[in-house]
């Protein structure tokens, strides 16, 4: 388990430049086992949080307990023999150009002094578990990024950590080898236990891995909890804007060009809403059609999942032909009862 207590950090005025207050009264768990994604934009404090985990920084205050070693009280071998607990993989992999790729994984295990013999076969064991075993006296300048990363991956794991940062690492990386990458370390939680802490900007890795979420903006926690919760309820901004990153709101250009601001006679109103929830969006057209006694017609649909959940964003036309009737306000007043957040966009003809 990871438990920050109290964590701040202020990297003090220097130069000229003012001080930042990089972290503020940050409180949260990593549960034992757990995949845990801690989400925010440039200069959210994310760097700084994952350095003070493995006792690179020290935080201005609070602690950070690792494994039920305050991470942030130890110093010298103590702290080194505690970072063997704690594996780190990277953007940019760092790994040693001059090294194979065997070499490069027997790194950790040199410092930590094991012999000669044992370095081999645990290497031989990483190597395999990565899927690179064939790549053992490659160096780094002949793999592609995908390979370098599970280079990366292997060397993390050689101390047998019980605790997997990754900053940022597949971010380097195409949509295919995210993916391949991201698999992998699914596969590693579940069969080696390790607790798995996603350092990212992209959603998509949140998405696609994560079970839980911490979501940090300004080195505050603004927002934490189970993917499917956050989600689909996202209540700050910056988390709002992160699920717009998967569900868009951009429209069709079939469509968005033929919007216009006054209705025509016989012409339809565009309303977009948001439909969360699982199957939240299945029955709504055909209930509108029903209750409201509307003509509704889909005039796009985008529905994605976060963790099992749907989320995204139907657009519909609503018929304007009734005299006297205000089929938009009934229409959104239907949603708002319901909980569907929706906007009036316009008109169509
Ligand atoms: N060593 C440092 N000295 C001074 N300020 C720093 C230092 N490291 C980070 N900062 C500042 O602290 C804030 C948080 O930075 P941090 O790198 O933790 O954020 P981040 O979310 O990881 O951003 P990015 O994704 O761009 O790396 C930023 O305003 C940054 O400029």
């Amino acid at each position: 388990m990871v438990r920050f207590a109290g964590i701040s950090k202020t990297y003090p005025a220097y130069r000229g430049k003012p001080g930042v207050n990089a972290l503020q009264n940050i409180d949260f768990a990593i549960p034992r086992g757990s995949i845990t994604g801690v989400i925010g934009r440039s200069g959210a404090g994310k760097s700084s949080l994952v350095r003070i985990i493995n006792g690179l920084e020290k935080p201005t205050t609070g602690r950070v307990i690792v494994d039920g070693r305050d991470i942030s009280a130890l110093a010298g071998r103590e702290l080194r023999l505690a970072q063997r607990s704690i594996g780190m993989i990277f953007q940019h992999f760092n790994l040693l150009s001059s090294r194979t790729a065997a070499d490069n994984i027997a790194l950790p295990l040199e410092i930590a002094g094991w012999s000669k013999a044992d370095i081999k076969a645990r290497v031989t064991e990483l190597l395999a578990l990565v899927g690179i075993a064939d790549k053992h006296d490659r160096y780094p300048s002949e793999l592609s990024g995908g390979q370098k990363q599970r280079i990366g991956i292997a060397r993390a794991l050689a101390t047998r950590p019980s605790v997997l940062l990754s900053d940022e690492a597949t971010s380097a990386l195409d949509p295919q080898t995210t993916r391949a990458i991201l698999d992998l370390l699914a596969n590693i939680n579940r069969e080696l236990g390790v607790t798995i802490v996603l350092i990212t900007h992209e959603m998509s890795v949140v998405r696609q891995l994560a079970k839980d979420v911490v979501v940090l903006d300004a080195g505050h926690v603004v927002e934490s909890g189970h993917v499917a919760d956050i989600f689909t309820h996202p209540k700050h901004p910056i988390t709002q804007s992160f699920l717009a990153e998967v569900i868009g709101d951009s429209l069709p250009v079939s469509l968005a060009s033929r919007i216009v601001a006054a209705p025509s006679a016989g012409g339809q109103a565009v309303i977009r809403l948001q439909v969360r929830g699982a199957g939240a969006g299945d029955t709504l057209v055909a209930r509108l059609a029903r209750e409201l006694g509307l003509d509704v017609s889909l005039l796009s649909a985008r529905i994605d999942e976060i963790g099992g959940q749907q989320v995204g964003s139907l657009v519909l036309g609503i018929p304007l032909g009734i005299p006297g009737e205000d089929a938009v306000t009934r229409t959104l007043a239907f949603l708002s009862q319901h909980q569907f957040p929706a906007e009036h966009l316009g008109y169509v003809a």
